[in-house]
């Protein structure tokens, strides 16, 4: 039976059952193949979507640690190794209570896509566990990841799989990570992990880049129509790295952030999000948003809603996956909303996309947009095989040529398919059909 996107599909919905996070970022990639594949025939032969949509391999692993009051604790720890077609696999880690096996799927899936998108030469994973740092001292933080590290180091490496940050894990995690992985192989590989700290391997712009290289492209989007970010009026979900850098990048390029949020409600500051407060409050102290009223008593904080309620011109969702669902986007339209603009992986439903496609509302998808995170990752990778670090300005420079060239192509592909300005056929089909490309020199592997 020849290969269709319809029965492909169905396949991944039967045999990877109860992952409806996996099946939404398959539907969403195959609804933009099939011009492809008409175009392609030789992909249709090689069963190239049937095998892009199986992970090459699935480690699932206990993950025992001691707390503070020295009770036993287990959890399970997960690393997807995608597909390697055009380098290691590569992708985040992300700790939370949230996570399973489908949310790694569906990360490490958009992951091909994005690093596709990027140019580099790195394939695509992701991994995590159901811990929840929040709350836990730094040394359960600790032992948690020397824990995890005591299994991941078996699949992991520079030429192999190299994994970096995600929700949960940040430079303290990676550190505790690199220094286990360091002390059970007896190697320092620098090039094991990306994230690092500055003092031991890592690279300049890499806490910034997943957030800048997202305003990056929106401030693409906006050159598209002759305009800049300089006095628009910005709302950013999250308050978390990602997060926390768009709004940085927003400030620097004259526009004005009105809100970040956390899980508990949204932070609305009509003068402009203080980074130094935000930073203290929740990098710092690991606190709640609540706690920055108090510093800045014209701020409200609202309780239990989403930012979308909030009149913009440009939404940058920086938190997790499916927060704008159709009321939200509807929300965002009645408020005047120009562009939307993932920061996060897959943040918007396929209902909320479908009622910002309606309003005319440009929309710019994760794995194009948060592309910038692992592009300065792969350049983390290069200077430590080089031995090299760049400065700031120089990385920073590669990160938005490498945004502005990821921006080009997906404009370009959407055009050629005779989708103009959809930017989620661009990013899909570009990215596809680089690793469809790889995959079938490769053979039958
Ligand atoms: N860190 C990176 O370089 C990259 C991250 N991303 C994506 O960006 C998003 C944010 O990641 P990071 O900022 O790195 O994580 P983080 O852990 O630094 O921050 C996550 C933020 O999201 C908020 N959040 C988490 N779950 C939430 C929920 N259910 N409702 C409301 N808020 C919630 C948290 O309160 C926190 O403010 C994720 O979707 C991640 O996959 C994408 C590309 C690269
Ligand atoms: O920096 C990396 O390797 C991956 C970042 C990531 O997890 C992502 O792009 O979602």
């Amino acid at each position: 039976m020849p290969e269709t996107v319809e029965s492909v599909f169905a396949r991944v919905v039967t045999r990877n059952p109860g992952e409806p996070e996996f099946h939404q970022a398959v539907r969403e990639v195959l609804d933009s193949v099939g011009p492809v594949l008409a175009r392609h025939p030789e992909y249709a032969d090689a069963r190239i979507v049937e095998r892009i949509c199986e992970p090459e391999r699935q480690v699932i692993f206990r993950v025992p640690w001691e707390d503070d009051r020295g009770r036993i604790r287990v959890n399970r720890g997960f690393r997807v190794e995608f597909n390697s077609a055009l380098g290691p696999y590569k992708g985040g880690l992300r700790f939370h209570p949230s996570v399973y096996l489908g949310i790694v799927k569906f990360l490490g899936f958009e992951q091909i896509f994005k690093n596709a998108l990027t140019g580099l030469p790195i394939g695509a994973g992701k991994g995590g566990a159901d811990f929840d740092p929040k709350g836990r001292s730094d040394r359960e933080v600790m032992r948690f990841c020397q824990s995890f590290m005591t299994e991941l180091h078996r699949h992991i490496g520079a030429q192999t799989d190299v994994p970096a940050g995600d929700i949960g894990v940040g430079s303290r995690e990676i550190g505790y990570l690199f220094g286990q992985y360091k002390r059970i192989t007896n190697r320092y590989e620098s090039g094991v992990l990306t994230g690092k700290g500055l003092s031991y391997g890592g690279a300049q712009v890499r806490a910034e880049a997943t957030g800048y290289g997202a305003v990056f492209f929106a401030e693409e989007m906006f050159a598209q129509v002759g305009e800049g970010l300089d006095g628009k009026r910005v709302v950013v979900s999250g308050a978390g790295n990602v997060a926390i850098h768009a709004i940085e990048k927003v400030h620097q390029l004259g526009g004005t952030v009105l809100t970040c949020s956390d899980s508990a409600g949204y932070l609305l500051d009509e003068k402009g999000i203080d980074l130094e407060v935000l930073r203290e409050v929740k990098q710092r102290r690991r606190g709640r948003l609540a706690d920055y009223v108090r510093e800045v008593p014209h701020a409200v904080a609202v309780a239990g809603r989403t930012p979308w309620e909030v009149p913009c011109d440009l939404a940058l969702p920086c938190a997790t996956q499916n927060e704008i669902g159709a009321a939200e986007a509807a929300a965002l339209v009645a408020g005047g909303c120009l562009a939307v603009v993932e920061g996060a992986n897959m943040p918007t439903t396929p209902d909320g996309v479908r009622v910002l496609r309606r309003a005319g509302v440009r929309f710019a998808p994760g794995k194009a947009a948060n592309a910038g995170g692992v592009t300065v990752s792969a350049l983390e990778m290069r200077q430590n095989a080089s031995r090299e670090s760049w400065t700031f300005a120089e990385s920073e420079q590669r990160l938005r040529e490498t945004m502005r060239d990821i921006h080009a192509r997906c404009w370009a592909t959407a055009q050629e398919y005779g989708r103009p300005g959809d930017y989620v056929a661009g990013a899909n089909i570009d990215g596809f059909r680089r690793v469809a490309e790889a995959m079938l020199a490769h053979g039958v592997v």
